[in-house]
């Protein structure tokens, strides 16, 4: 495994929010998570990285919840590997899936309202990273363009108080200009809340993960600074098969 040095915690530091120790997934005999460790600091964004079908996803649904999965995983340093979806969420994570998963049906503040009963697209956080969605607060959220939905299911997790954001290829599919925007927004967020998030997309990477942790076939190969890995033109193409040159710049 190619790795930084390890973190040497101060004095000063927060201990990470998040803890993965030996976690396994089995989908019947598939072994797909082999032993995943590692932390997930409690500032910033952690982006996890790796080719296509490694276990990004499945690693974000084992902490949620929602994959099969054994070894210890603590939120806050409280052991949640046990917990039911519903309970962890209760406890502070927020999930935004790769699907984006509206209710096409209902107008976009009856998505939020399913959250916020009394508050819908009226709150502060709404019209504070996300004025469009207020302009749209009647349109049914089926006829919204992929990154306006995006937007609705990011701004319905944040209708809570995250201790952590779990957020799957937010921009995946999206025109250059909706990807600077979900961009925007997801810095915005960081800000406040530790964000581990699941992205392709490496000058969106290099913008606003401070630190990235790379699969391959189920297990960690590399831990660091996001930096320094994107800038590594050799290592991004032995890791992710992808290189900045051919990607380009954002
Ligand atoms: N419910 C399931 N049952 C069986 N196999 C599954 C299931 N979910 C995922 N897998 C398999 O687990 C492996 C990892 O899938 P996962 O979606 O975690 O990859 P990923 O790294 O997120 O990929 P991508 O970048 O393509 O989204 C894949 O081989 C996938 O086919």
């Amino acid at each position: 495994m190619t790795e930084q040095s390890p973190s040497t915690r101060s004095a000063t530091e927060s201990p990470p929010v998040l803890e993965l120790d030996d976690v396994h997934v089995r989908y019947g005999g598939s072994h797909i998570l082999q032993g995943v460790s590692f932390d997930v600091p409690a500032t910033g964004v952690t982006a996890l990285l790796g080719r296509n079908g490694v276990g990004k996803t499945t690693t974000l649904k084992a902490i949620i919840g929602l994959a099969p999965r054994a070894g210890r995983i603590r939120l806050q340093g409280r052991e949640i590997q046990s917990m039911t979806t519903a309970r962890i969420v209760r406890g502070g994570i927020g999930y935004v899936p790769e699907d984006r998963e509206v209710f096409g049906g209902l107008t976009v503040d009856e998505n939020l309202r399913l959250v916020a009963p009394d508050e819908g697209v009226e709150a502060p956080v709404v019209g504070r990273l996300f004025p469009d969605l207020v302009a749209r607060r009647g349109q049914r959220a089926g006829t919204l363009s992929g990154g306006q939905q995006q937007m609705v299911s990011l701004a319905r997790v944040l209708l809570r108080e995250n201790a952590l954001l779990l957020i799957d290829e937010p921009t995946k599919g999206l025109a250059p200009k909706l990807v600077t925007e979900v961009a925007d927004v997801l810095a915005e967020v960081a800000r406040t809340t530790p964000v581990l998030l699941v992205e392709q997309n490496l000058p969106l990477v290099r913008r606003i993960a401070d630190r990235v942790v790379v699969l391959d076939a189920g297990q960690v190969v590399h831990r660091g600074a996001a930096a320094e890995l994107v800038a590594d033109v050799d290592l991004t193409r032995e890791l992710l098969g992808v290189s900045m040159r051919r990607e380009g710049a954002a």
